[in-house]
């Protein structure tokens, strides 16, 4: 999971599927060997390109027992955290229970829990906080509405919802953080940023990141695009010197599509 220098990269690609609230855990597991099979079938190379899925939590002890039964290189990670550990917190899940359960990642601050669930970049912060006392690595995800978009403000307010949830993190912490840049307009609505659009903001993400510590760590954090992406578009959109990998929403619920997306390179050539 630490960022590396991996051949053509400067570090290791994330192609990372996001299934929100679809696939119950028996789906969930039929999606996950598919998946596995697909990868294996294309000799992929965990090493150089990483893949990880996001169920949900009643997925989560099913997806753990295949991981481990099959031996599979695929990670996992859950969809939210609750900033606290343990208590009187109803429907609450606990980064302790995650970590049990063998996440490797947690999203924190995806735009539909912002929308539709209110969270606020100081909760965010605390969600991190929480992430790391469990030792999960947190996936922040950032980005601008429609609105905000077409008044040219996107930058400034992805940046300020960036700063306002990692300001407080050590320099290891940000080096291993992985930021998801996700244009709310171009989330499930088919309308994907362009490459241009993904690297400008990530490489304004990764020159804020330097702001608040140094080039060296900033270096090293992933930065990924995240709206609409598939196997169509994903080389594309990868190109970008600083797009690290994708966080997929819908394209991950189909297994060849994602092994497709995550076998990006393969599209390269024809491009
Ligand atoms: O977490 C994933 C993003 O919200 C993107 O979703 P999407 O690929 O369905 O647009």
């Amino acid at each position: 999971m630490t960022s590396q220098t991996n051949g053509s990269f400067d570090r290791t690609p994330l192609i990372a599927g996001n299934w929100k609230m679809n696939m119950d855990h028996v789906q969930g597991i039929a999606l996950l060997q598919k998946l596995a099979w697909t990868l294996d079938d294309a000799k992929h190379d965990h090493d150089r390109v990483e893949v990880a899925v996001f169920p949900p939590f009643t997925d989560l002890r099913s997806v753990q027992s295949l991981v481990e039964a099959d031996g599979l290189r695929v990670r996992y990670g859950a969809q939210d955290l609750s900033d606290k550990d343990s208590g009187a917190y109803t429907g609450d899940v606990s980064g302790q229970f995650l970590a049990r359960l063998g996440c490797t990642y947690v999203l924190v601050g995806h735009s539909e829990r912002r929308t539709l669930h209110g969270e606020t970049d100081a909760l965010c912060a605390a969600k991190i906080a929480a992430a790391h006392r469990h030792g999960l690595v947190p996936v922040l995800c950032v980005g601008e509405g429609l609105e905000v978009r077409q008044a040219g403000e996107h930058v400034g307010h992805t940046l300020e919802q960036l700063r306002g949830a990692v300001a407080g993190l050590d320099a290891e912490r940000v080096a291993e953080l992985v930021v998801a840049y996700e244009p709310v307009w171009a989330i499930g609505t088919g309308e994907v940023a362009g490459p241009e659009d993904a690297q400008e903001m990530a490489a304004a993400i990764r020159a804020e990141l330097a702001d608040l510590h140094d080039a060296r760590t900033a270096a090293r954090t992933r930065i990924l695009y995240g709206g609409s992406a598939k196997a169509a578009n994903a080389a594309a959109l990868l190109k970008g010197r600083d797009v690290d990998g994708l966080l997929v929403g819908g394209a991950s619920l189909d297994a060849e599509e994602f092994a497709s997306i995550a076998r990006f390179e393969q599209h390269l050539v024809t491009d």
